[in-house]
């Protein structure tokens, strides 16, 4: 969980928010929720239920049709939309970056709008594209298509972190990448909220996705309707409702591990030798330390390969002996993953790395497996949810001392809330099953209804 007391992100309130299409059911009905202050909130759901709908309303790409967006305590629903979209990052697929710009042009593009100098944008633009681990002296004069998709994903995150927003918004923004890179970039926005603290909403087909990057999963039905609103561990050891069990799908249990970390395991230290230094003296100390190999770093401390001291009796300068490279997972890595990419690479161990890819130890086969047999099904911890429902109640705002604004119901409104939650965590009737069925098996196609007239050419992907 976040630390509130380096927090530099905004708390968010969507109050009573509806919005229409036409005379269609409203794509999103009565939707309260708070989505608290320098915390990571998904949104997961069936196809069509309204979750990018509900995101782009928060940076008005999408005007509601009623309610009000709070962010803050600042009404935004009716400030100039430009103004507040400067305000709140926007990360889509593939990065959506400008072809005709450089790398630097890109990442520097918001800054430029608020008239910022040349010398500041070009300072901004090298620490981001360090932050999001590209070598500003490499790629700040590429051009997008000169990228890998996964780069191309990293400079559209550096991009939408320009102007150092305190929101930041994400649509599916890793859905165009291999899993392989998808799990690297995930690994990375772990790394960067935990520096930096952001309020990010995050809209993600892929519930393993929203396990492990929220701090709190929104599960939406049709409509926008919230099924259920907790933090990734409260949602898979007590579902809400059948909806929710359906959504997770099997292997909740198998999902758990999901939640375990390998910076949560016992990792191995390997003596560290670094490119280019005088070969005897790294020999020397992998003799000191009783290892028959090391870790290669390069210059940035980041692991390129496994060196033996019989390698390195046979050089004078360290090089790598081989251009096998070494598999490397993240420290926020689950242990499933760290296990898929072990396998993947055919390799019994691999190396750990933290920020920026840094050398933090080694992992191996066995520690993950003796982890995951010994996780305990510990008891969830007991926090309170923000507020989410659809009961057209809105919340009282109240602020800590630190100015963090969290919100409450009014007593009668709590209980009405109550209600409402008592009644979606009632088994399915076999209507609404029926109803789901119906919904779920209908062609995509059909559901594309025109253009929304609200929209008028503002950006949207799908107008
Ligand atoms: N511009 C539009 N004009 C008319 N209807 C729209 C428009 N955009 C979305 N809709 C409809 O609103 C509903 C919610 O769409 P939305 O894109 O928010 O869902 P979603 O949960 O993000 O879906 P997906 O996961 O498929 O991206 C759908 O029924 C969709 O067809």
């Amino acid at each position: 969980m976040s630390n509130s007391s380096k927090i530099t992100g905004a708390t968010i309130l969507l109050e009573n928010v509806t919005k229409s299409y036409g005379s269609k059911k409203p794509a999103v009905n009565q939707l309260t929720l708070e989505i608290p202050a320098g915390q990571t909130v998904m949104f997961v759901g069936p196809s069509g239920c309204g979750k990018t709908t509900t995101l782009k309303m928060i940076n008005r790409l999408i005007e509601p049709t009623s309610g009000r967006i709070v962010i803050n305590g600042e009404d935004v629903t009716k400030m100039n939309g430009d103004d507040l979209r400067r305000r709140i990052g926007y990360v889509i697929q593939a990065g959506g970056l400008l072809p005709h710009l450089t790398v630097g042009a890109n990442v520097g593009l918001v800054p430029k709008m608020l008239k910022w100098d040349k010398e500041r944008i070009r300072q901004r633009t090298d620490e981001l594209l360090d932050l999001v681990s590209l070598d500003p002296e490499i790629y700040r004069d590429r051009y997008p298509k000169q990228l890998s998709g996964g780069q191309q994903q990293r400079v559209g995150v550096a991009r939408a972190l320009a102007a150092d927003p305190p929101v930041l918004l994400m649509d599916e923004p890793f859905g165009a990448v291999d899993p392989i890179t998808r799990q690297r970039l995930q690994e990375e926005l772990i790394h960067v909220q935990a520096e930096l603290h952001k309020t990010i909403v995050f809209v993600t087909h892929d519930f393993d996705e929203a396990v492990k990057l929220g701090d709190w999963i929104v599960i939406f039905n049709e409509g926008g309707k919230i099924e259920q609103y907790g933090t990734p561990e409260q949602i898979l050891a007590h579902p809400a409702n059948e909806f929710v069990e359906d959504f997770i799908g099997s292997g909740a249990g198998l999902k758990q591990l999901g939640l375990a970390r390998v910076r949560d395991v016992r990792m191995r230290q390997l003596p560290t030798v670094d490119l280019g230094e005088d070969a005897a003296a790294a020999a020397n100390r992998l003799t000191e330390a009783h290892a028959i190999r090391g870790v290669v770093l390069d210059q940035h401390d980041r692991p390129v390969g496994w060196i033996s001291r019989r390698h390195l009796e046979k050089m004078s300068t360290v090089v790598l002996p081989d251009e096998k490279g070494v598999p490397t997972v993240g420290e926020s890595s689950t242990l499933d993953d760290a296990l898929d990419t072990m396998l993947v690479a055919g390799s019994s161990e691999a190396a750990v790395t933290g920020a920026r890819g840094r050398y933090r130890g080694v992992i191996t086969v066995n520690t993950v497996i003796r982890a995951i047999e010994g996780l305990s099904h510990e008891a969830v911890e007991e926090v309170s949810v923000p507020v989410g429902h659809n009961t057209g109640a809105i919340p009282v705002a109240t602020t800590a001392e630190n100015g963090v604004i969290t919100y409450e119901m009014a007593e009668d409104d709590q209980q009405k809330e109550d209600e409402w939650l008592t009644s979606a965590n009632r088994e399915w009737s076999e209507t609404d099953r029926q109803k789901w069925e119906n919904y779920s098996s209908l062609d995509p196609a059909e559901d594309v209804v025109g253009e929304d007239p609200n929209l008028k050419g503002s950006g949207s992907e799908r107008a």
